[in-house]
């Protein structure tokens, strides 16, 4: 995916079910990886030239067909690009265990090209305070893709992002070569924020599945990450460091996160 885009980003994954009625949503446990929810295989086949965009094709053999997703129209990925069950069909299980190594320093501070930068987000589409706020300030592209995809895409009342999942959204702010992740911790935000151990039960779920969109994106240089849960979300950074820590890195995912504080 070439390094800049021109930031209309056309949300590539409209469904035909958009829109669909009310659906329970719940916090995902520790032990109960979320099923992604599916692909929507009701998706039109392009009626322009026959052919199904990426998009618009279900998940071939478990997982998405994301070479050609790369010569489609840009877009972000979420869990809509990850097969049922994904993360069972997610490669073996290694012995190792995910890593952080801490910097010091700002996390934008000479970030390079296609790193990630990483935060802790609401699903309501608000990136109102704290250090979601200096990303909304920086790239506001980038923001403005997170916002639709949690108000547009999903609809916060009746299909709702669900806390536990993730989303990574390329480069498209302009003079910006950074990729910008979302781990979906707390539905809500300020006093209506969920409590320090749901958002902890949902810091694994969303993390695996930002490790495996980052495998799927194949162009990300390196994770950076601020002490996600540790401000405005009131959750030792300690009890978030511990959740992860303990997470199992499958074949192709990342094993080290940088973590930057100031
Ligand atoms: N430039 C920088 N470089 C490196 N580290 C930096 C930094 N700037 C701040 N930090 C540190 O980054 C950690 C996270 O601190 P935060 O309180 O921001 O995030 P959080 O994950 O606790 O909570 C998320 C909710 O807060 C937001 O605001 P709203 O809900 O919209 O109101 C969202 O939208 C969510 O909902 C703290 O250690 C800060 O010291």
């Amino acid at each position: 995916m070439p390094p800049h885009r021109d930031g209309n980003i056309t949300n590539s994954f409209q469904r035909k079910s958009e829109g669909q009625g009310k659906t329970k949503t719940e916090e995902p446990t520790a032990n109960s990886p979320r099923d992604a929810p599916t692909a929507s295989s009701s998706r039109e086949e392009d009626k322009n030239n026959g052919k199904r965009r990426i998009s618009d094709s279900p998940p071939t053999d478990e997982r998405c067909n994301v070479k050609a997703l790369k010569a489609d129209a840009p877009t972000h990925l979420s869990s809509k690009d990850l097969a049922p069950n994904w993360l069972t069909a997610t490669g073996n299980v290694t012995s190792t265990t995910l890593s952080l190594s801490t910097h010091q320093g700002d996390l934008f501070d000479q970030a390079p090209p296609n790193c990630l930068l990483v935060h802790a987000c609401n699903t309501q589409g608000s990136w109102g305070a704290g250090i979601a706020r200096t990303f909304r300030e920086r790239y506001p592209k980038a923001y403005t893709i997170y916002r639709d995809f949690c108000t547009k895409e999903h609809n916060p009342r009746y299909s709702p992002v669900l806390p536990g999942t993730a989303l990574i959204i390329p480069p498209v702010d302009s003079g910006k070569s950074q990729w910008i992740g979302c781990l979906f911790t707390s539905a809500k935000y300020g006093k209506a924020k969920a409590k320090p151990e749901a958002i902890l039960r949902n810091t694994t779920p969303a993390m695996q599945m930002l490790l495996e969109l980052i495998r799927q994106a194949d162009e990300i240089t390196e994770l950076r990450m601020c002490k996600i849960n540790s401000g405005l979300f009131g959750v030792p950074w300690e009890e978030t460091q511990e959740a992860l820590e303990s997470i199992k890195v499958r074949e192709g995912w990342r094993a080290n996160v940088e973590i930057w504080e100031p």
